[in-house]
């Protein structure tokens, strides 16, 4: 686990930039991906954000178990936060966001003119750890190439508002804020759904890890995918690797299964989210 405790010091530079920042914002978006709505939010913005109305949009939801974030969703909203979910590959989606923050802040302005105050537009910033979607999201409202996206964690590094429309500024997220490793738990999560680099952990672990939680929470999706059987009460590590090799051929390097390769597939399936719509874990856990 301590190779991964990284970059403190990037995390106190933006939590000083969010703090130097939040007095001017009336609404905080934090993005967490829905695969691993915990996991992905990094407790470490629960101090600086305070006492800003917080909406968690769990992006993703494409490639997540819609009952279980239906259950997220309940569970947000428990604790006090707004919460929805959304699809952000399809074009549309970043509206459903800002109608959500108008909506939350419709009260607030409303009192502001009461007052007297000059009109002025909501503002609001986006928060999130590497991957979730930060720059497609800006990138929609900006309607043009704001920031860079890409598959590699790490990748959002602009900083701007972007004005949306006459009511409605968004402030860009304040540099990269990595998830916090409290546990192993998490970590194994977040390289689940490829924001950290899997190498992190020992891959073979991770697809142990995977394959188990498949065949016991999704049971029959692997079957589907790789035409195996899979018996966990048996030795069925190894056979699992064999077999998927087999069907799937790949081919063997000097006559032994070339497990890089299988987990390469297994990998790219899983995040692509060919084997089935998953999530990696439950409010109550
Ligand atoms: N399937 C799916 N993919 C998404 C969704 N939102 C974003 N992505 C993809 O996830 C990857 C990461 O998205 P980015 O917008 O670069 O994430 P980011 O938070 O800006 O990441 P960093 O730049 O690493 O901070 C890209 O390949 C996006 O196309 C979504 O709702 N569904």
């Amino acid at each position: 686990m301590a190779q991964i405790q990284w970059f403190p010091g990037h995390m106190a530079k933006a939590k000083r930039e969010i703090a130097d920042k939040i007095k001017l914002i009336d609404i905080v978006v934090e993005l967490v991906d829905a695969r691993a709505p915990y996991s992905s939010k990094n407790p470490l913005f629960n101090s600086v954000v305070n006492n800003k109305p917080r909406l968690i949009v769990m992006t993703k939801e494409d490639l997540a178990d819609d009952k279980l974030t239906q259950k997220w969703i309940d569970f947000y909203k428990s604790k006090g936060y707004y919460a929805m979910s959304v699809n952000l590959k399809q074009f549309n989606e970043y509206k459903k966001i800002i109608q959500v923050c108008k909506e939350i802040l419709k009260d607030k302005m409303a009192r502001e003119a009461k007052k007297g105050l000059k009109p002025r537009a909501m503002r609001a910033m986006v928060l999130g750890i590497p991957n979730v979607g930060k720059s497609t999201f800006i990138n929609r409202l900006a309607k043009r190439k704001a920031t860079v996206t890409g598959n590699k964690p790490g990748v959002t590094k602009a900083q701007q508002i972007i004005k949306v429309d006459k009511d409605f500024e968004l402030f860009d997220t304040p540099g990269v804020l990595w998830p916090k490793f409290e546990s192993e738990d998490i970590a194994r999560n977040i390289a689940l759904i490829g924001s950290i680099k899997q190498q992190i952990l020992p891959r073979e672990d991770l697809f142990i890890y995977a394959v188990e939680y498949l065949v016991k929470n999704y049971p029959g999706t692997l079957e589907n995918r790789y035409q195996i059987a899979v018996d966990l009460q048996s030795d069925w590590v190894e056979k699992c690797y064999d077999d998927i090799a087999f069907n799937k051929k790949i081919k063997p390097v000097r006559g032994i299964t070339d497990y890089e390769r299988v987990m390469d597939m297994f990998f790219t399936d899983l995040f692509d989210g060919v084997i089935t719509k998953i999530t990696w874990e439950l409010p109550n856990e």
